[in-house]
């Protein structure tokens, strides 16, 4: 379990991370979204015991990460740029690695050569950047990590390398209750592999939910009238969106949903749908309404 209390860091006047408090649950994929600049990276960072913060905690299996080797070495990082030793092999850097990782899997190294179709005798920084991407996650599996924290895992992976990656994660989540913290701005990707989800907006967390009760809470619904407002029947409701097309209104609603469908139904609608909602609608619509909207300039 990673424990986040009251963590805050700024960078001279910016205030990259404001007083974040969180909890992620062992065995749980943890997927965090947000804006360019919300403070991803930086709270990845303290995660891994790379940044000290300025105040506040984090805590694994109850002890302070930051500067304590014991807990590092059960976790596994992937940032964004990828760094390995310019004269390693993969089968060099997979050696460093035994050394450095007391779980290090030998055995499982060997039999993932066939998966990963690279020469372990390939100096790793003469590879591609989605072929050095794969030897991340090839050497991050062989350390047995009890926590894998990932920053933009997938950018750079064919699509087939992708599902091959994400197989071999979720196979870990279900064999060793690995907990898997993921940054992405992929959001299909996340929504099919995410159990819960944290949405941070300026360096602070303003969403955070179980996937599937973040969907049971907020609704997609197509509604027509002859000479009504949907808004006005829904006064009782935040409604996050709500456009026209004709006399068909598409609207966004949080709330009960069967009081949502039980107030439009009252006022004999012509149509009414309820339509599935995906993970990149939630994200807009929910950081549309704290003021990150997509609005259009004509140039
Ligand atoms: N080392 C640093 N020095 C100064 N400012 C920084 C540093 N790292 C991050 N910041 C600032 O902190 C804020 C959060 O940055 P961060 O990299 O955490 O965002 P992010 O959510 O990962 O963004 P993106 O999606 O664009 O990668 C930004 O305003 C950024 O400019």
């Amino acid at each position: 379990m990673i424990e986040i209390n009251n963590l805050t860091k700024s960078f001279g006047d910016i205030k990259a991370l404001d007083n974040i408090s969180t909890t992620i649950e062992t065995g749980s994929i943890y997927g965090l979204l947000g804006p360019n600049g919300a403070g991803k990276t930086t709270l990845i960072k303290h995660i891994a015991g790379i940044y000290r913060p300025d105040s506040g905690s984090i805590d694994i299996k109850d002890k302070s990460v930051y500067e304590n080797p014991e807990i590092k070495s059960s976790l596994y990082y992937i940032p964004d740029d990828l760094y390995f030793f310019n004269q390693y092999s993969i089968k060099e850097t997979a050696k460093f690695y035994a050394r450095m990782y007391p779980s290090w899997n030998h055995e499982r190294f060997k039999k993932l050569q066939d998966y990963f179709p690279i020469d372990i005798n390939k100096r790793v920084t003469k590879l591609s950047k989605g072929m050095q991407k794969q030897v991340a996650f090839w050497l991050g599996i062989c350390t047995m990590p009890d926590i894998m924290i990932l920053d933009e895992p997938v950018d750079g992976l064919d699509p087939v390398m992708r599902k091959k990656v994400w197989n071999l994660m979720l196979q870990d989540v279900a064999e060793r209750d690995t907990t898997i913290l993921v940054s992405s701005h992929n959001l299909r990707e996340l929504e099919e592999i995410c159990s819960h989800i944290g949405i941070i907006y300026n360096g602070k967390i303003v969403v955070e939910r179980e996937l599937d009760n973040l969907k049971t809470d907020i609704h997609k619904i197509q509604v027509a009238f002859d000479d009504l407002s949907p808004t006005e029947l829904l006064q009782d409701f935040e409604v996050l969106h709500h456009s026209k097309n004709g006399s068909i209104n598409l609207l966004i609603v949080r709330g009960d949903k069967e009081e949502i469908l039980s107030q439009l139904q009252q006022a004999n609608p012509l149509i009414l749908d309820l339509l599935s909602l995906t993970l990149e609608e939630i994200f807009i619509y929910e950081l549309g309404g704290k003021g990150y909207e997509i609005d259009t300039t004509i140039i």
